[in-house]
């Protein structure tokens, strides 16, 4: 039991290797349809077991979540996350499996929310935090979310309509969404609408509306296959009231498109491009692991737009939970065994998170900065 002992200190420290949570979902009616055998175990909280043709393989994790674990349950290991979102530290969330593994259940919920995932309980616990801490900081929250499609990044809190109307003006497309990282290696989305919210119900109404502009679509495998990334950046500022600092948050949540065969999921014609589009990103971003994990001198981030959305999160300013998710069954033993290698060697990598935080005059002086370059007339200022 002492053993692999997942340790909240050192989830909240500054520095540190990216934590993996693994969870096992319950057997599906395709793989009951196929016998149903079950190889994939729990063993204890930190380790799951696979019976293969060569006998059993175990795998360490930070924590394992068997196919009885509930979203609350699972919720309960994430939530210490949020008050270093409003401490001032970049946190990544991210869910990686094969399709079908349970990866949108895990971080958006199920279809009618009757069991939210990460996404919406985490938009509950930021703004539970700042209630709590109302008279001490004065904050101020923004969201901008964005999907990732056939190597394209879209922005969801565009209307389609809004969209439409841009690519027939004169000039172009108004908007243009790149991705771009600040002095401190901090990812953004310049050209992303970015809107702000004042209540948990307004975050989760704006995450509603990008649910519904994202491409989703029936594969053999997945009656409701996520054929894109999904990427939900949260800012939390928060102003210190008494002596005026500003701590500068980022929750970024990340539900993967899920790797796939065309074999299994009879993807043909324009889903197969997707699929391509998927496993091409996803390969990419293997290759960024084996990189990081063998500490090898260069690391390929610029060879996908998935692997420079998530550039701070591997090897970089941020605090990184990634969740694996798989199936229990023989019928995807292949898959499940490729994705816990994946993460195993995800355990390996060491992010170095700092906090954003700016003195009172430093925050001042930014302020200045925007309004002077947003064209504002500024007042005289005493910094
Ligand atoms: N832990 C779980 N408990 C109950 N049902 C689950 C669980 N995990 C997944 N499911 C169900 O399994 C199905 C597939 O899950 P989900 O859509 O989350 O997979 P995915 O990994 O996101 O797939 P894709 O990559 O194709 O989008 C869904 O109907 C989902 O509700």
């Amino acid at each position: 039991p002492t053993r692999n002992r997942f340790c909240f200190n050192a989830f909240m420290s500054a520095s540190g290797k990216i934590r993996v949570f693994c969870r096992i979902r319950p057997v599906n009616r395709s793989e009951a349809a196929q016998g149903g055998a079950v190889v994939v175990a729990k063993l204890d909280d930190y380790s799951v077991t696979v019976e293969t043709q060569r006998g059993p393989r175990e795998f360490q994790f930070d924590k394992v979540f068997s196919t009885e674990a509930s979203q609350e349950d699972l919720f309960q290991d994430v939530n210490r996350l949020m008050q270093s979102v409003i401490d001032g530290y970049n946190v990544c969330i991210f869910a990686y499996g094969q399709t079908g593994s349970g990866k949108t259940f895990t971080m958006v919920g199920d279809k009618d929310q009757k069991n939210p995932g990460i996404m919406p309980r985490s938009f509950n616990a930021i703004f539970d935090i700042m209630r709590e801490n109302g008279s001490k900081f004065d904050f101020k929250v923004s969201a901008y979310m964005l999907e990732l499609y056939n190597d394209r990044l879209q922005d969801l809190l565009v209307s389609q309509a809004g969209e439409a109307h841009a690519q027939t003006q004169p000039h172009g497309p108004t908007r243009r969404v790149e991705i771009k990282r600040n002095r401190k290696g901090v990812v953004f989305a310049q050209g992303a609408e970015t809107k702000e919210a004042s209540s948990a119900q307004e975050l989760y109404a704006l995450f509603q509306q990008a649910c519904a502009n994202r491409h989703i679509s029936a594969t053999k495998m997945n009656v409701e296959s996520s054929r894109s990334h999904l990427i939900v950046g949260i800012m939390v500022e928060s102003r210190n009231l008494t002596n005026g600092s500003v701590n500068t948050g980022k929750l970024s949540l990340v539900d993967l498109a899920g790797s796939e065969r065309a074999a299994k999921t009879g993807a043909k014609d324009h889903q197969l491009k997707e699929a391509n589009s998927i496993n091409k990103s996803l390969s990419a971003l293997g290759d960024v692991i084996s990189a990081l994990s063998a500490e090898l001198p260069h690391v390929p981030y610029r060879n996908s737009k998935l692997t420079q959305v998530m550039q701070d999160s591997l090897g970089g300013n941020a605090k990184t939970l990634m969740i694996v998710n798989i199936s229990p069954s023989e019928y995807n033993l292949d898959e499940t065994l490729t994705s816990l290698v994946y993460a195993t060697r995800v355990k390996a990598i060491t992010n170095n998170a700092q906090r954003n935080v700016d003195s009172k005059e430093i925050a001042q002086l930014k302020e200045v900065i925007m309004k002077l370059k947003s064209g504002h007339a500024v007042e005289e200022v005493d910094v």
